[in-house]
C-alpha cells in the first residue's frame, strides 16, 4: 500500500486506526469502569468480572447467552452445533466460535469487516484468510484454561505494528496440530488462544472440548518411553526434551527409560511381565532403525507363537531334529546361547532368558501379536531413520511425536527371520529374529560389519563404509529358495486398479506407492488376502542358486534420504508381502549403476538383467563357500542357513502413514509446486527470501529507470566514516548488479537455494535464518576493510554464502549442472566457483562467501555438535526484529507473545509448552538454545 493510501485508510471510519481507537475506548471502559457484581460469576473471580459490567461487555455477554445452544441455522443441519458464542481470539479480534461435535470453527464478527465484503480483505488489505478458520476435534490433542490475561486484538497481520491491540480477560487455549503448506505430512503443533470476559463461559467452553476430546478413545494415555541417548548424532536424549513438553500438555503419562547399553531394551521388553506391559498403551521408541528393532525383537521373541517359516520339502533345515520343533513357542525358544556366542549383535550376547523366566512371562496377562490395543512408536533420531520416513511420510520427530499423542495408527508387515544352526548337542536349532524394514545378505551385511567400527563418525560412516565395501567388490555363493506368490493384482484393491486403468499406465510403470489410508494396505483385516500355495508342494518353489553381490528382502520401501524412492518403491507397510531382490555378480561398473540408480529419484535400480526382484510370503537362505553376515533392521545376524517369512501386519505403529513422498520433501518439495501464475509463484515464496529478492530487484530496477546510480549504494568506507554515509554498510548488499546474466544468476540463487533453505533446514526459524544474512552482512564489512579483499558491492559475496550454507545443509540433494554433470550438493559451491572461473567472472565475491557460510556453518552446526558452545546463537533482538515483522515462524523463539503470528503455520503457531504469560517456566528451558530441526537435514 502506498503512502496516500495509508494515510487515507488510517482514517476512515472502517480503518486500522478507527478500530484501534475503539477497542482502546473498550479496553479503557473495560479497565477503569466500576459496577455492579454478575450472578454467575464466582467469588475469587467476581470482584474482577464486576469491572467488566459495561455496557458494551453486557452486550456481549447478552449475545453470548443467547446464542448458545442456538442453531447456527445457515451451517450444515446434519451436525447442530453444541455451543456458540463470541470469543476474543488472540492476535485475530473478535470472533464468532461454534462448536460441533466435529471441531471448532469461527468467523471474524461483523464489526471488523462488512459481512457483504470480501473477508479476505478489508479496504483491499488482506486480513484473514478466505476461508473460515476451524480445528478438527481429531486435530485437537489439549484445551485448558488459562485463567486471567492478555488477549491481542490485531486487525493487520502486523501485530503490534500500528494496529495491534491488547485486552485483559480470561482465556483458554486450544492445542491442536497443523500441516505445514508446502508438506503436508510435516506436522506442527498450533495454539489457538481465545479470550472472552465471563470466567465460567470459558470454563464451560473448555469442559465441553475436553468432553469430546474424551471420546478420542484410540489415543494413548500411558506409554513407556525408550531413549538411545547414543542413537544418530547422539541426540536422542535432547529430540525427546524437544517433544515431551506435547506429552505433557495432552496429559499422556509417560515413563521414560534413558539405556544404559545396547541389548538394555530389549532385556527390559523381554523380562517385562504381560501384566506390567499391558498398563501401558504402547512403547515409544526414540532413536534408530536398530533401537526400535531391539525393542521390536523383546516385546515379540517372548510373546509371538507361530509357525516358523516353511522350508522347500527337499531343503527342510528342521529334518535333522524332531518334527514337533515347528512351532515358534516363545517360552521354550527364546534365545538360544549355545549358538549366539558368535553373534556381533550386542543385544543378542547379553540376551539370555531362562524358561523360568519366560513361562513367568505367560503367567501375566494374555498379550499376544497382532494386537488391536497395543502400538508401537518411533521418534526419529538415528542415522537412517528409514522406518519412520516410511511410516509418517518425513523424518521429523515433532510429527512423530504429534501422531502418537492423536493416537494414530498403522499396521505394519514383520518379517521372522530364523537362523538355523547346530547346538552344542548337533542339534539344527532355530534362533528367531524379527525385523520391520529390511534384512540383506552380502554387499549390505559387509556396509554394517564396516560401518559398525566407524560409529563415533556418526552417519557418516555408512558412506565411508560402503565406499570400502563396494570397492571390495565380493560376491557370496548361496542358494536361495522362494515360494512363488501370486501377483499382487490379486491384492490391490478395486479403486487403486480404477486408478491405474484410468491413468492407463503401462505393466513397466506400474507403481502403486503406499501412501496414507493405502488401498493396498488396507484391503482386509490382519490375515493375507494372498490364497496361500501348500509349501509342501515343491513345484510352489522357485529355486536360485548362484553368486550374488547381495541379497535383499525389504518389507517396506526403506526410503532414506540416501535413497530417496528406497529400494523397492512400491513396496506396502501391510500387503503381505516380502520383495526379495537378488543381485546376481556382475562387474563393478554394473554395480555402481545400480546403486546410482538407487540413489536417484524416480531411478530404476531393478531394472538390470542382474537383479532379481520377486514379491513372495516367504524364502530360505543356504550359503556355501566364503560366508557374509545378514544386516537385520542395521543390526547385524551370522547365519549360514535362514528362513524368514512374512506376517501381515503383526504389529500397529503410532503413524498416519506416509502421506506424501518423502522424495517431494528432500528434493522437489522443497520448492513450491507448479504455479499457474507469477502472482501465485510470488505469493507463495517464504518470506525471508521473498523479501530479500524483492529488494535486490527493486535497487537494480531504480538503477536501470536511472533514478539513482550503483555509486550512492556502493561501500566507501571514507564516506561512511567521513561523511557518516551509514547507508552504504547496508545498501551495498542490496545490490547483487544490474541486470546482465550475473543479475539473473544471483537472483535465480536467491530464489532456488534461498528458498529451498529457508523451506528445509531453516522451516519453522525465520528468525534463525534472517540472523544467518545478519551474520553474513557483519562478517564480510570488516573483511571488506582489507583493501584487496574490498569490493564496492558485497551482495554477491552475501549471496554466494546462501549457496555454501545450502550445501552443507542439503548435501545429499542431487543437482543437475545444466544435464552436464549430475552431482551432490554438497559439491554445488565447487562447481560454481569452476563455472564462475570458466566463464570469467572474479572469484574473490564467491570465495568470501564460502568463507563467511563456513564459518557461519561451524560455529552454528559443527562447534555445537562437537561439544562446543552454541556462541553464535541467534540473538534476541533478532527474535524480536522477526517477531514484530510478523512474518514467518520460530518454533523456539525466546520471544514472549506479545506480538506473534506464524506465517508458516497459519499466523498462530506459538512455541510449544509457551502460554500469553509465559506462567510456566520450566517449559521454556526446553527450548532454550538453538531451534535445529533435530536429525533433520
Ligand atoms: N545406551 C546405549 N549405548 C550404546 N548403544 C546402545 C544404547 N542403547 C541402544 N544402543 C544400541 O545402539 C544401536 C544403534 O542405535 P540406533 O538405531 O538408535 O541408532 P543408529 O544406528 O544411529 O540409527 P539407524 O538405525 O537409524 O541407522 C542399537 O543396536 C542399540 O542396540
Amino acid at each position: 500500500m502506498g503512502f496516500p493510501a495509508l494515510l487515507k485508510w488510517m482514517f476512515s471510519s472502517d480503518s486500522g486506526l478507527y478500530l484501534a481507537t475503539k477497542i482502546a475506548v473498550l479496553s479503557s471502559k473495560v479497565l477503569m469502569s466500576g459496577g455492579g457484581s454478575v450472578a454467575d460469576a464466582d467469588d475469587a473471580a467476581g470482584a474482577e468480572v464486576a469491572r467488566y459490567n459495561t455496557p458494551e461487555v453486557s452486550l456481549q455477554r447478552k449475545r453470548n447467552e443467547d446464542s448458545i445452544m442456538r442453531d447456527d441455522g445457515d451451517d450444515d443441519e446434519e451436525q447442530p452445533p453444541i455451543l456458540t458464542c463470541s470469543f476474543f481470539l488472540d492476535h485475530v479480534g473478535e470472533v464468532f466460535l461454534t462448536l460441533k461435535p466435529d471441531g471448532l470453527s469461527w468467523k471474524l464478527m461483523d464489526s471488523l469487516c462488512n459481512d457483504h465484503e470480501d473477508r479476505s480483505t478489508c479496504l483491499g488489505i488482506p486480513i484473514l484468510s478466505k476461508h473460515d478458520t476451524s480445528i478438527n476435534i481429531s486435530d485437537v490433542y489439549a484445551v485448558e484454561f488459562i485463567d486471567w490475561g492478555l488477549v491481542h486484538e490485531t486487525f493487520l497481520t502486523n501485530p503490534g505494528f500500528l494496529l495491534g491491540h491488547a485486552s485483559e480477560m480470561y482465556r483458554f487455549t486450544v492445542h491442536g496440530v497443523t500441516r505445514s503448506k508446502s508438506q503436508s505430512s510435516l506436522w506442527a503443533p498450533v495454539v489457538f488462544t481465545f479470550g472472552h470476559v465471563d470466567k465460567q463461559m470459558c470454563q464451560m467452553w473448555v469442559n465441553k472440548i475436553n468432553s469430546l476430546l474424551s471420546l478420542e478413545t484410540d489415543r494413548p494415555k500411558n506409554l513407556l518411553v525408550y531413549i538411545n541417548p547414543g542413537s544418530g548424532k547422539g541426540n536422542g536424549c535432547r529430540t525427546w526434551e524437544s517433544v515431551a513438553p506435547i506429552f505433557s500438555q495432552a496429559k499422556v503419562k509417560t515413563k521414560v527409560i534413558v539405556t544404559e547399553r545396547a541389548g538394555h531394551a530389549f532385556d527390559a521388553m523381554a523380562s517385562i511381565t504381560n501384566l506390567d506391559l499391558n498398563l501401558y498403551d504402547g512403547i515409544i521408541a526414540v532413536g534408530g532403525d536398530g533401537f526400535f528393532n531391539e525393542i521390536l525383537n523383546g516385546v515379540l521373541l517372548t510373546r509371538h507363537r507361530a509357525p516358523y517359516p516353511p522350508s522347500p520339502p527337499d531343503d527342510d533345515p528342521t529334518v535333522e531334529t524332531e518334527s514337533d520343533v515347528l512351532l515358534h513357542d516363545p517360552t521354550v525358544t527364546i534365545v538360544d546361547s549355545t549358538v549366539s556366542n558368535d553373534d556381533e549383535s550386542p543385544l543378542l550376547k547379553t540376551s539370555k532368558l531362562d524358561e523360568a523366566q519366560a513361562i513367568s512371562l505367560n503367567q501375566g496377562s494374555e498379550m499376544s501379536f497382532p494386537n488391536e490395543r497395543f502400538r508401537f512408536g518411533l521418534i526419529p533420531s538415528g542415522s537412517t531413520d528409514a522406518i519412520v520416513i516410511c511410516t509418517t511420510g518425513v523424518r521429523d520427530p515433532m510429527t512423530s511425536a504429534l501422531q502418537i499423542i492423536l493416537g494414530k495408527r498403522v499396521c505394519l508387515d514383520i518379517v521372522q527371520v530364523v537362523r538355523w544352526a547346530k547346538s552344542h548337542t548337533s542339534k539344527i536349532e532355530p534362533h528367531v529374529r524379527y525385523a520391520a524394514s529390511f534384512a540383506g545378505y552380502g554387499f549390505y551385511g559387509d556396509v554394517i560389519t564396516e560401518s559398525e567400527k566407524y560409529r563415533w563418525m556418526g552417519p557418516k560412516r555408512y558412506d565411508y563404509a560402503g565406499t570400502k565395501v563396494f570397492l571390495r567388490h565380493r560376491s557370496y555363493e548361496a542358494k536361495v529358495a522362494y515360494m512363488k506368490a501370486e501377483s499382487e493384482k490379486t491384492n490391490v484393491g478395486a479403486n487403486a486398479r480404477r486408478i491405474k486403468a484410468f491413468w492407463g499406465l503401462s505393466k513397466e510403470s506400474e507403481r502403486i506407492t503406499c501412501r496414507a489410508k493405502c488401498d493396498i494396505c488396507n484391503t482386509t483385516s490382519v490375515a493375507p488376502q494372498i490364497e496361500k500355495p501348500d509349501p509342501k508342494q515343491k513345484s510352489n518353489w522357485v529355486s536360485v542358486k548362484g553368486r550374488f553381490l547381495s541379497i535383499g528382502a525389504a518389507v517396506i520401501s526403506c526410503r532414506n534420504e540416501k535413497a530417496p524412492d528406497g529400494l523397492v518403491a512400491d513396496a506396502h507397510l501391510s500387503d503381505g508381502f516380502l520383495h526379495l531382490v537378488l543381485i546376481k555378480d556382475c562387474p563393478r561398473a554394473f554395480y555402481l549403476w545400480h546403486l546410482t540408480q538407487l540413489a536417484r529419484k524416480g531411478g530404476t535400480p531393478l531394472n538390470f538383467d542382474f537383479v532379481e526382484h520377486h514379491k513372495t510370503t516367504t524364502f530360505t537362505f543356504t550359503s556355501s563357500g566364503e560366508e557374509s553376515v545378514w544386516n537385520v533392521d542395521g543390526e547385524i545376524l551370522k547365519a549360514q542357513k535362514l528362513s524368514a517369512q512374512v506376517f501381515r501386519g503383526l504389529i500397529s505403529l503410532f503413524a498416519s502413514g506416509p502421506e506424501t513422498h518423502f522424495i517431494e520433501f528432500i528434493q522437489d518439495q522443497l520448492l513450491p509446486s507448479t504455479m499457474s501464475t507469477p502472482a501465485q509463484y510470488y505469493n507463495s515464496l517464504p518470506p525471508v527470501a521473498k523479501t530479500y529478492a524483492t529488494i535486490c530487484f527493486v535497487t537494480s530496477l531504480g538503477c536501470y529507470l536511472q533514478l539513482y546510480s550503483p555509486n550512492i549504494l556502493a561501500l566507501y568506507y571514507v564516506d561512511v566514516l567521513k561523511h557518516f554515509q551509514i547507508w552504504r554498510l547496508i545498501t551495498n548488499f542490496i545490490f547483487i548488479g544490474s541486470f546482465s546474466f550475473t543479475f539473473a544468476f544471483r537472483l535465480f540463487i536467491i530464489l532456488k537455494y534461498g528458498v529451498q533453505l529457508e523451506r528445509g533446514p531453516f522451516d519453522k526459524r525465520t528468525a534463525d535464518y534472517v540472523w544467518m544474512f545478519f551474520f553474513g552482512a557483519f562478517s564480510l564489512l570488516p573483511i571488506a576493510a582489507i583493501p584487496f579483499l574490498w569490493s564496492h558491492f558485497m551482495g554477491a559475496s552475501l549471496v554466494f554464502m546462501i549457496v555454501y550454507v545450502w550445501s552443507r545443509e542439503l548435501p545429499n540433494t542431487r543437482i543437475n549442472i545444466q544435464g552436464l554433470v549430475e552431482l551432490k550438493g554438497f559439491y554445488l559451491p565447487w562447481a560454481m566457483l569452476a563455472i564462475d572461473l570458466v566463464i570469467g567472472n572474479p572469484l574473490m565475491p564467491s570465495l568470501l562467501g564460502i568463507a563467511v557460510g563456513h564459518l557461519y556453518y561451524f560455529l552454528t552446526v559443527l562447534y555445537p555438535l562437537a561439544g562446543g558452545n552454541d556462541i553464535c546463537k541467534t540473538p534476541f533482538w533478532v527474535h524480536k526484529l522477526v517477531r514484530r515483522w510478523g512474518q514467518g515462524y520460530q518454533i523456539n523463539s525466546p520471544v514472549k507473545q506479545e506480538a506473534s503470528t506464524g506465517g508458516a503455520f497459519q499466523g498462530r503457531s506459538y512455541r510449544v509448552g509457551g502460554t500469553s504469560t509465559a506462567r510456566d517456566p520450566s517449559n521454556l528451558g526446553v527450548f532454550s538454545g538453538r531451534g535445529r530441526r533435530l536429525a533433520g537435514r
